[in-house]
């Protein structure tokens, strides 16, 4: 994809998602067009830059009528790969497996679960906000290269058993909603999310670093 796009300095690249930040905030309210001067106050780049960061991307700046906010996010999008999807597969559908699969990530996000699997027959065969529910023994059938990412909302004592099997598949990111801590090789990465543990830690620094006004 990116062969076709012009190259950019690094310098550039580098202040591209800024850009595109403040441009999808301006798309948001309504704005279609933006001069290198509003631009420069909001992200702290100085006009001259911009216009040579913008001249790389094709954007001409028009005198008197800036830049097209539309144009711009278009070539953001393709150039920060914004419009790929990755594919994920959830692991357990029962009470927050549910709502994360009525929750569509692929709303605000470039992530979109696409399967799930349990072992309750009950639940097997149904879909649930529109994502399928397949047998966990149908893993190793089902689960293939083009879904990297595992979200594990199984019980905590299913969890390191399940997660040898998706290692074994070749899963390379697992977000981990269970308080298990699991064993996995070096090159994949596990991210915990454990409510628990963060609701405790609000409420130690409520009680001990009050705000101060
Ligand atoms: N519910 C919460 O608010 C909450 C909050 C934080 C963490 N957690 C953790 O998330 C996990 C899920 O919690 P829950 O409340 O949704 O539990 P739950 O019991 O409602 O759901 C667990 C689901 O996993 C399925 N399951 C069991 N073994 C499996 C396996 N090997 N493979 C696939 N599916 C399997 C069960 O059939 C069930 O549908 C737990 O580890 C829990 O500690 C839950």
């Amino acid at each position: 994809m990116s062969n076709e796009q012009p190259k950019i300095p690094q310098a550039t690249a580098k202040r591209l998602p800024l850009y595109y930040r403040f441009l999808k905030n301006l798309h948001a309210s309504g704005k279609q067009r933006v001069s290198s001067a509003e631009l420069s106050e909001a992200v702290k780049v100085d006009p001259a830059t911009i216009r040579r960061d913008f001249s790389y991307f094709g954007a001409l700046g028009k005198k008197g009528y800036g830049y097209n906010v539309n144009y711009l996010l278009s070539f953001f999008r393709r150039t920060l790969e914004e419009d790929e999807v990755t594919e994920v597969a959830l692991f357990g559908v029962g009470n927050l497996g549910t709502a994360f699969l009525n929750y569509n990530f692929s709303k605000n996000n470039n992530t979109k679960i696409v399967m799930a699997f349990d072992v309750d027959e009950r639940k097997v065969g149904t879909t649930v906000g529109g994502v399928p529910v397949y047998h966990l023994d149908e893993l190793e059938e089902r689960l293939h290269e083009n879904i990297p990412v595992a979200i594990l909302t199984v019980p905590a004592a299913a969890a390191q058993a399940l997660t040898d099997r998706l290692v074994a598949q070749g899963i390379k990111g697992i977000l981990n909603f269970t308080p298990a801590r699991l064993n996995v090789p070096n090159h994949i990465r596990v991210h915990h999310i454990d409510l628990a543990i963060e609701l405790q830690s609000l409420v130690y620094f409520l009680k001990n670093y009050p705000s101060p006004s």
